[in-house]
């Protein structure tokens, strides 16, 4: 039994998210109050551990299993050569991450973060969007079950990410349609773009737009037409997450655009996600602000498959460490005010 049967179970499950448990969310505020440091100087991992409280339905909320997933997908626009890589690097780092030696390997170990790896029919990409829609409504479906399928039950966090050779086009795609604004607008050096490869990369997307124009904006349709499996991968994994209330710490351009029709539809999608950090590709910042969201972390990276999310996790686990451990104003007999 897939977890989305149908693109109507898709759409239902957007439209009825469960919110976090707010007896928890009370529960673990008033233990930071309680905690023996003037209210509030903890900043933001005060409000991590509040937030993780309410999602994992628990005071003391732990990350036991953490888990980083990783897509892989290749596009059919890439016969317009809107990367500074070749198509062949899609594979050859899925086969990297098997061996343990991408940045991801490297990052997800240092997080303490299980790695699961998704390629998704790397040797038949999607349509050229430019041509028709990227994937059929059952390749889409696929796509979305593939992403809910890593996602168990007994996962206290989860991150996603992706490798797909070009899929910054689709993603500045995405955006475009979803939410408007030019493809110039959208784009950006990618993977590593020269000035004259962005404006190629703009007219590509920019002919894919003016294809779709007329298409419904629901977040299955534009998924379909513009997406790709990686990145509908992303978004079955973080509904699929929501739905079981599982946190989820978002990475950067790539993966947050892959949200962004599903945050059309209902902005409520964001609500269990932290964002990581904030790419250097220019197209992410305008994303989390579109989101609502604050990055944890803001390093200057530009590489994708899940880098940053993972990055944020020491973060969050130092959040949640001080939650835990720290002393009450009672139990150290410190003098809580004057
Ligand atoms: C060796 C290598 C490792 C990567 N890991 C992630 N990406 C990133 O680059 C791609 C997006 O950039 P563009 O749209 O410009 O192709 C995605 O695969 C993304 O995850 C990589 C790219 C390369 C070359
Ligand atoms: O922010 C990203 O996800 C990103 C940026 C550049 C290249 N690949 C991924």
């Amino acid at each position: 039994m897939s977890f989305f049967p149908t693109r109507a179970a898709f759409a239902q499950t957007l439209a009825a998210l469960p919110g976090p448990n707010e007896a928890a969310i009370e529960a673990a505020r008033e233990r930071q109050s309680q905690l023996t440091k003037p209210a509030g100087s903890l900043g933001r991992l005060e409000d991590i551990a509040i937030f993780m409280a309410g999602w994992q339905n628990r005071t003391i909320p732990a990350i036991d299993k953490g888990r980083t997933a990783i897509f892989a997908g290749n596009h059919g626009f890439m016969v317009h050569g809107v990367s500074a890589f070749p198509v062949s690097v899609t594979q050859a780092m899925v086969a990297n991450y098997g061996a343990g030696g991408a940045a991801i390997n490297a990052l997800a170990g240092f997080a303490g973060m299980d790695l699961t790896i998704v390629p998704l029919e790397l040797d038949r990409p999607t349509v050229d969007f430019t041509q028709g829609p990227a994937m059929s409504e059952e390749e889409c479906l696929a796509a979305l079950n593939a992403g809910a399928a890593v996602v168990t039950p007994d996962l206290d966090l989860l991150t996603v990410g992706e490798m797909g050779i070009g899929n910054t086009a689709s993603a500045s795609a995405l955006c475009a349609h979803s939410l408007g604004g030019s493809a110039a607008h959208w784009v950006g050096p990618g993977s590593g773009l020269d000035p004259e490869g962005v404006a190629r990369k703009a007219a590509v997307v920019g002919q894919a737009l003016a294809l779709h124009a007329d298409a419904p904006r629901d977040a299955f349709e534009t998924l379909r037409r513009l997406g790709g499996r990686e990145v509908a991968a992303m978004a079955g994994a973080t509904l699929a997450a929501r739905a079981q209330r599982i946190p989820v710490v978002l990475d950067g351009f790539i993966n947050c655009a892959a949200l962004v029709p599903l945050f059309v539809d209902n902005p409520a999608i964001v609500d269990h996600c932290l964002a990581g950090h904030c790419s250097a590709e220019p197209g992410h910042v305008r994303i989390l602000e579109t989101f609502g969201l604050s990055p944890l972390l803001s390093l200057g990276l530009r590489l994708g498959e899940g880098s940053g999310a993972a990055l944020a996790v020491p973060i969050i686990r130092a959040a949640l460490a001080a939650h835990a451990q720290m002393a009450t104003f009672a139990d150290a007999g410190v003098e809580k005010s004057l």
